[in-house]
């Protein structure tokens, strides 16, 4: 052994199990990485994948879907038939068991919605269990954030555990496997572990496999030096605590995995800080399944072939054995989820923050106003195989636009306002328009006020008319959604530089006798009234794919390359209608009791911006200031393109 060298130097303890390119953890992920770009490459480009048509104001509502349906039948059924409640098994039990070492993100909403769903439908109950092996990335922050997001998606988790609970018992249970022969203290260098594994110097693998001279040292020793680990005496890379398994096996996770492992930083942990050595995800997660009485671990693709090693431990150690069993990830293309590209893209100044709308980490589509039953809608639209679900982004926005169709109000928001005068109206003049919160007679209306004077949006008026054109121009009449009748442009005023300041209009009220004009199109609209606190002034943000490209990380250049340069667009100057402050009252839209403390969770106030797009209220809105994010548009646009 030489002390000079490290073991092994990877980034989290846990996948320190085996070096990078031996079978670790990350290894295996890397892998199911290159295959899912494989299978996307050889697949059908996505433009052509078949969408569902975009949303035209809906026909008739969209059925909601039957959120059990991925437990009623496919692969979630076919699992829970592996191992159905019965007198050894007679409850249920899953875990959600994520590394407090990040946000959450889209693809964890499908793990959540699996285990916590799984143990729901069939009578159970799922722990929420934060994997924390690695002190290296964790922070209490993402400890409460998960907690928070599990809650705001709707789930209560019968108990939270932690894998440093039983930091104790996994050195005990260590400590046994040693005595049994399964396990020993090694102090090889991570070259010559790769070597032992039967990787060449070339970095080719498949070479001859053999034995460390550490394997066969006697019990005792490996007892005394394991000790000696843990009181301190070795300093990263120097010692570790390998499993004896099986070096004749096909499989890579049965090549004497990593199972205690000393890591290099030193950062004590925060729940255990008298720990200096820590167990590997190959250690501790089997164990821990087993010391919970987790019936089915339902976890991610890239770990079947650790599935071998769960069991041999378990066995080994001669305790109750939990079923593992893997489904593919979900990936939404089109975006970057991993917590070191996201990090940069915040250090950067590239987004706000982690809850940056642009994003799709779970508090980023919180904040962006994105319902959580309509994730969970996704999630199960989608359904569960053990293939990956590679995902565009807009088939996500397509179905979340469903879900936003039937379940929030309608207002009016004018996001370039152009000021028009109506010139035959009385300057005292108030009419108040009765306005539907939507289709739904069940969401009630409202009244806004009709004046002399009203905000129509920048692009619903031209300067010169033209056949083909069905908004408002010289001499052309539109009706203003709701108001009884319709408005012609006469003239129209320009400032110095040559944008239209003014439009000047009539109000088209036929006389007596006379049959009032029908306008073709009618456009959304805000009205003057001082009296009636409107119109609210509002700053818009509405957003664009943040990166340019379907598969950013693949730009020679690296994923900063790929950044859209035009991803936000903010309308400084919004205005909207006033029965925003009564759809603020009575929100969350739609209802959820997870966002029932409305100034907490200001993102529950949604609505639909009738003709423009779906806005939820940002967390930095006041009463003063404000601030809506764009949910999703009402079109697809992003499809078509
Ligand atoms: N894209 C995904 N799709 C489905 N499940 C996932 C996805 N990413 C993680 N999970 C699952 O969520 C659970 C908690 O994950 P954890 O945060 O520990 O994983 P991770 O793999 O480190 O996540 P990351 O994708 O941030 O690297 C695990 O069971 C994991 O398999
Ligand atoms: N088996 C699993 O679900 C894996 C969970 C584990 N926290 C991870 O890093 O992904």
């Amino acid at each position: 052994m030489d002390p000079g060298k490290p073991v092994d130097l990877p980034e989290r303890p846990k996948e320190a199990a085996a070096p990078q390119e031996g079978p670790s953890k990350k290894a295996l992920k890397k892998a199911a990485k290159l295959a899912e770009k494989a299978e996307r490459k050889a697949s059908p480009k996505p433009a052509k994948e078949k969408q569902p048509k975009p949303a035209k104001p809906a026909k008739e509502p969209v059925a909601p879907n039957d959120p059990e349906a991925m437990f009623k039948s496919g692969f979630l059924s076919e699992v829970y038939n592996l191992r159905p409640i019965s007198e050894t098994h007679p409850k249920i039990r899953t875990r959600f068991p994520p590394e407090p070492n990040g946000f959450l993100h889209i693809g964890h909403s499908k793990a959540i919605a699996i285990n916590f769903g799984f143990a729901k439908y069939h009578g159970g109950e799922c722990i929420l269990r934060f994997d924390d092996t690695n002190p290296e990335g964790e922070e209490q922050v993402y400890y409460d954030a998960i907690r928070d997001i599990v809650k705001w998606l709707g789930f209560e988790p019968v108990r939270e555990t932690h894998a440093s609970d039983i930091f104790d018992k996994l050195y005990a249970l260590s400590e046994e496997l040693i005595k049994k022969d399964g396990a020993y203290v090694c102090h090889c260098t991570q070259d010559e572990v790769k070597a032992q594994r039967g990787q060449t110097e070339g970095g080719q693998r498949g070479g001859q496999r053999y034995a460390c001279k550490h394997r066969t040292r006697p019990i005792e020793e490996s007892l005394t030096e394991f000790r000696a680990m843990r009181d301190g005496k070795y300093k990263a890379g120097e010692a570790a605590l390998r499993m004896k398994q099986d070096l004749e096996s096909d499989n890579p996770q049965m090549w004497d995995l990593f199972a205690w492992r000393i890591p290099e930083s030193g950062k004590k942990h925060l729940r255990a800080p008298s720990y200096c050595m820590f167990p590997t995800y190959d250690m501790a997660h089997g164990l821990t399944d087993s010391h919970e009485g987790i019936t089915h671990s339902l976890c991610t693709q890239e770990f079947e072939m650790s599935r071998v090693s769960y069991e041999w431990l378990n066995d080994k150690l001669d305790v109750y054995r939990p079923m593992q069993r893997e489904y593919g990830r979900l990936n939404i293309t089109g975006t970057v989820l991993s917590k070191r590209k996201i990090i940069k893209l915040v250090k950067e100044g590239h987004v706000r923050d982690w809850d940056d709308p642009r994003l799709y980490t779970l508090i980023a589509l919180r904040r962006r106003g994105v319902p959580p039953g309509a994730i969970l809608n996704f999630v199960n639209e989608l359904g569960v195989t053990k293939n990956v679900s590679n995902v565009q982004m807009h088939r996500f926005d397509q179905s979340v636009r469903q879900f936003l169709e039937t379940t929030v109000p309608r207002l009016m928001v004018v996001l370039e306002p152009l000021k028009v005068v109506i010139d035959d109206i009385a300057d005292d003049h108030v009419e108040m328009c009765e306005v539907p919160f939507g289709k739904d007679p069940s969401f009630g209306t409202h009244t806004v006020p009709f004046t002399k004077t009203v905000y129509i949006e920048r692009s619903d008026f031209r300067e010169v008319d033209s056949a083909d054109y069905f908004r408002l121009a010289p001499g052309k009449t539109v009706g203003l959604l709701k108001v009884p009748y319709p408005i012609t442009a006469t003239t129209f005023e320009k400032d110095a530089v040559g944008n239209v300041t003014v439009v000047h209009a009539k109000y088209e009220k036929p006389a007596e006798g006379e049959t009032a004009k029908k306008p073709k199109s009618f456009i959304h609209w805000v009205g003057e009234s001082p009296a009636h606190n409107s119109p609210t002034r509002a700053e818009v943000r509405a957003f664009n794919p943040l990166f340019k490209s379907d598969d950013p990380s693949a730009h020679p250049e690296g994923f900063l390359a790929d950044i859209n340069p035009n991803s936000e667009n903010i309308y400084a100057d919004a205005m909207i209608e006033t029965g925003f402050w009564e759809i603020s009252k009575s929100a969350p839209w739609p209802k959820s009791a997870a966002e029932d403390d409305v100034e907490k969770n200001k993102h529950s106030i949604r609505f639909q911006g009738m003709r423009t797009a779906y806005y939820a209220v940002d967390k930095e809105s006041t009463s003063e200031k404000v601030v809506l994010n764009q949910i999703v548009t009402l079109k697809d646009t992003q499809g078509k393109n």
